[in-house]
């Protein structure tokens, strides 16, 4: 069993519950299983028929869920099929009675039509099992009652000795009891888990309904839009999902929608692209209720309080089914209370009519409520919650909007001031969780009195209390060329003052989602754990898997879930062997796409300064943000749209400027120059751009950089482009110089430009960055001061106008070892660093991996730092 879930599901672990499950079905023992929503119920049937070498039938309620778990079952090497009205595949009804398929989808309907002589040829090739899947429709005690099911008790007499399993997210002790009756289940086996989906966020928040609310919302969306999130957008009427949708489609948010007035292929069509991630947001009835198994949905808004508490849970648990952090938002307004009478009508007897009621009245108390929303819908599923509060609610979390930090932020900026104040964050905070690199014995900071005080906090949530005491004036950061050291404030100092250690006067601060819990390893959304260059590589690959999912015609999520690849992301495999290692991956994830995702792993990491094989990777970056401000470009916060939409046909689809220019979609082109600046100011504001190719197109090359620089130098100012342009001759243009300006601002070197340059656009390595530089001797022709070694070359600082210079080593013939010792000697010759290459000329006698893991291990020890690609002493 342990076998199979890594084979085809890449998982190493089953969850609670699921091998129980799967053992008894195997037995033969019927089974119910209620367990919340993304809890992976699904796997406690997909697994048994690969166990067993048989078909498992799936009964499912809608079309659309079907085709999109045949879709994920496909992408992970199992024989999957659907059998419903929608099927194309004229041989999917014979291939499914030979046996031909490890698991068969089918509707009620179908499943109580077709003729015996389909079960009696498949019960000869072996059936594991019938899963009724949504099993809560069978009962009229359940919210979403389908007639239909009520039919699936007639499979019993032709399928005997085949256990049946009911399956559901959402049933009271009526409901387990109806499903058990409708499928005349004898002794069956009983799993019932917690409701409780802990990474979910609850919110509920009363509203005027109208325009104004809308814009609210829809700003509130643009944001995870750009974040690259999915969202659902729920409303109670088709009017409002007209509305909404219309917004947002203004903002320029590329939205959809669903709902019962819209056509077949329209609703499939909208539904197709939304899991595709072609649509950011869903804005949809609940008709798009039950019918979406998309596992990284990141937000599910309620625009109107839904029909029953239980459609609630169903509909807001669509989101974050992958186990990241995600939320889910209810905006209710008082008129929304008056719908009762219209949701009974939807009742065909007095007892419906009655359900209907008790569950709409349980949503509105949900609403309402100011207490724990988690306690509030566990305990209406009959589920204890043994705390009064969860602490991931909006009725939690807003008593905490500030809190008491008089400890900590004492611990931290006494620590500041023990080790003198001339540090970044990162030396106080590595001192307060008891760090001993070399860095602290050979300072005796592990002496201090604070030294291990902080251990329960992680680096990070100290850095942001760090930021919190900035920016109440507590501490000053200076920054002072690229090193920024943070001191105590005399307002600090005061506090400081007035402390013991035993006794700190109130320091309230307002507590952000980072600061909230246990160390903020697990709130919110965001790129939990990952460095920021890590957060980037992430959101590169989230990329690279939407373009390999439209190659291959599926959804992205079909290739490997969030989770999966932020794990990728936080290992950077090098191998396909470590690849496979990694909890998520399946084995077809490794042999179908383990080439591309780790050439683009090595590609990227490169590009973002990332060791692959995850060697101290979070370590080296926290322990270089101390000496070099970030190259890696913040979110898109500030992009507008038409911005954004212009980044993303030239980055994502591949157009030219010029094609931007003149697309057809566009009232009237707008011009070549235009596009290229929305570009530019995309990569300014932190969107990810493909330089080789923008140079390749533009027809920038080393020369003309160097033009460029020699023309700024000669001009003394780059703040007026027309001067510049003026001494350059005539075929450097605008756009050579905007592209190169805003390299420049983004603190890449000429270095970088140059080896990009080199490149290709398929993307093959760069090389050579600073020998092919220092080779190009018109690059290096404004320097004032005469020629140290060899050569020299300009390297741009975070100040645009700073200019170092860089003795290149010299290259000698014995092949020689590199030692930590021998290179911290000899680095400490060159006081403006080192490149790589020319540490491997120099340590000719050691193999490049060799001299980049030993580099890797002395950056994370604090001995060497890396600046701009050169490597310096600390
Ligand atoms: N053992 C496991 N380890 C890691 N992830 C798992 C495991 N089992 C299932 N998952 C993942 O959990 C997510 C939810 O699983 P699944 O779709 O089966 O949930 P469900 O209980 O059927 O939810 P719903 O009631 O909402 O349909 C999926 O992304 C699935 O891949």
């Amino acid at each position: 069993m342990e076998s199979t879930l890594k084979e085809y599901f890449g998982f190493s672990r089953f969850r609670p519950y699921q091998k129980e499950i799967i053992e008894k079905i195997l037995e033969g023992r019927d089974s119910l299983v209620v367990m919340a929503t993304g809890s992976g119920k699904s796997l406690c049937y997909q697994v048994p028929p690969l166990v067993a070498n048989k078909t498992a039938i799936v009964i499912s309620p809608l079309i659309s869920l079907m085709q999109d778990q045949v879709m994920a079952l496909k992408q992970r090497g199992i024989k999957a099929e659907h059998l419903s009205s929608a099927q194309t595949n004229s041989s999917a009804f014979k291939n499914a009675e030979s046996g031909q398929y490890d698991i068969m989808y089918m509707t009620p309907e179908k499943a109580c039509n077709v003729p015996t002589s389909f079960w009696s040829k498949l019960l000869d090739t072996g059936i594991c099992l019938v899963a009724v899947d949504e099993a809560h429709c069978i009962s009229e005690w359940g919210h979403d009652f389908r007639v239909e099911y009520k039919q699936l008790y007639k499979l019993r007499d032709v399928l005997q000795n085949v256990p049946f399993v009911g399956l559901t997210a959402t049933a009271t002790d009526k409901v387990q009891k109806d499903i058990i009756n409708s499928l005349r289940m004898e002794d069956p086996y009983i799993a019932i888990g917690s409701f409780d989906r802990k990474n979910l966020y609850y919110g509920a928040k009363s509203i005027n309904r109208g325009p104004l609310f809308v814009d609210e919302l829809v700003a509130q969306i643009s944001n995870y839009a750009r974040n690259f999130e999915s969202t659902i957008v729920y409303c109670t009427t088709v009017k409002d999902v007209q509305e909404v949708t219309k917004s947002l489609c203004e903002a320029e948010i590329n939205a959809g929608m669903y709902h019962g007035q819209m056509g077949n292929k329209a609703r499939e069509e909208s539904h197709r692209s939304f899991i595709r991630d072609e649509l950011q947001v869903m804005v949809a009835t609940i008709a798009f209720g039950m019918g979406i198994d998309k596992p990284d949905i990141r937000h599910v808004i309620h625009y109107g309080c839904p029909k029953s508490l239980e459609s609630y849970y169903q509909e807001s648990g669509r989101c974050g089914r992958d186990g990241i952090a995600s939320d889910c938002w209810l905006y209710f307004s008082r008129g929304d209370f008056g719908k009762a009478e219209f949701y009974c009508g939807e009742a065909s007897s007095a007892t419906q009519k009655k359900a209907i009621m008790e569950s709409f009245m349980a949503a509105q108390r949900y609403c309402m409520q100011t207490t724990c929303r988690r306690k509030i819908l566990l305990e209406y599923f009959g589920e204890t919650f043994p705390s009064n509060k969860c602490g991931n609610c909006d009725n939690c979390t807003n008593s905490k909007e500030k809190s008491d930090m008089s400890r900590e932020a004492f611990l931290l900026m006494g620590c500041i001031q023990a080790c003198g104040g001339y540090w970044g964050l990162n030396m106080p905070i590595d001192v307060l969780r008891g760090s001993r690199a070399k860095k602290i014995t050979e300072k005796q900071f592990e002496n201090l009195p604070y030294h291990g005080l902080g251990k329960d906090f992680s680096a990070n949530w100290w850095k942001t209390l760090g930021f919190q005491l900035i920016s109440s004036g507590y501490l000053v950061e200076t920054v002072k060329d690229t090193f920024r050291t943070v001191n105590v404030s005399k307002e600090g100092a005061e506090f400081l003052r007035s402390c013991r250690p035993d006794y700190q006067p109130p320091l309230l601060l307002p507590i952000t989602s980072e600061l909230d819990g246990n160390g903020g390893s697990t709130t919110g959304s965001g790129h939990d754990g990952l460095s920021q260059a890590e957060a980037e590589l992430y959101k590169m690959l989230l990329e690279e898997r939407i373009k390999l999912a439209r190659s291959a015609g599926t959804a992205p999520y079909a290739i490997c879930g969030d989770l999966t690849l932020k794990k990728i992301v936080a290992t950077r495999p090098s191998s396909k062997a470590r690849l496979a290692n990694i909890d998520g991956v399946n084995q077809h994830l490794v042999t179908r796409y383990g080439d591309h995702f780790l050439q683009s792993i090595q590609k990227l990491s490169k590009q973002l300064d990332l060791a692959l094989d995850g060697v101290g990777a979070i370590e080296v970056t926290q322990a270089n943000n101390s000496c070099k401000a970030y190259t890696i470009p913040k979110q898109p916060k500030d992009l507008p749209p038409a911005k954004y939409s212009a980044w993303k046909m030239w980055q994502e689809d591949g157009l030219s400027n010029e094609q931007i220019a003149n697309f057809p979609g566009r009232s009237a082109p707008i011009k070549v120059q235009t596009v290229l600046g929305y570009v530019l100011d995309a990569a300014r504001e932190g969107c990810v751009v493909d330089w080789a190719r923008l140079f390749k197109e533009l027809g920038l090359t080393q020369e003309i950089v160097a033009s460029i620089q020699a023309a700024i130098l000669k001009v003394g100012s780059k703040d007026k482009l027309k001067p510049i342009k003026e001494e350059l001759p005539e075929e450097v243009d605008y756009s050579h110089i905007k592209a190169w300006l805003t390299m420049q601002d983004l603190g890449m070197s000429p270095e970088a430009i140059s080896s990009n340059n080199q490149n290709s656009c398929d993307g093959e390595e760069y090389s050579k960055g600073t020998q092919e530089l220092s080779e190009k001797p018109d690059l290096t022709c404004e320097l004032e001061k005469p020629v140290l070694e060899k050569t020299e070359v300009i390297v741009l600082d975070d100040s645009p106008r700073k200019r170092q210079k860089v003795e290149v080593p010299e290259q000698h013939d014995h092949p020689l070892a590199i030692t930590e010792a021998s290179f911290l000697d000899w680095l400490q010759k060159f006081e403006n660093g080192v490149a790589l290459s020319d540490i491997l000329k120099h340590f000719n006698g050691s193999t490049e991996a060799a001299v980049v893991d030993l580099l890797n291990c002395m950056e994370s020890e604090f001995l060497i730092y890396k600046k701009n690609n050169l490597y310096k002493f600390m």
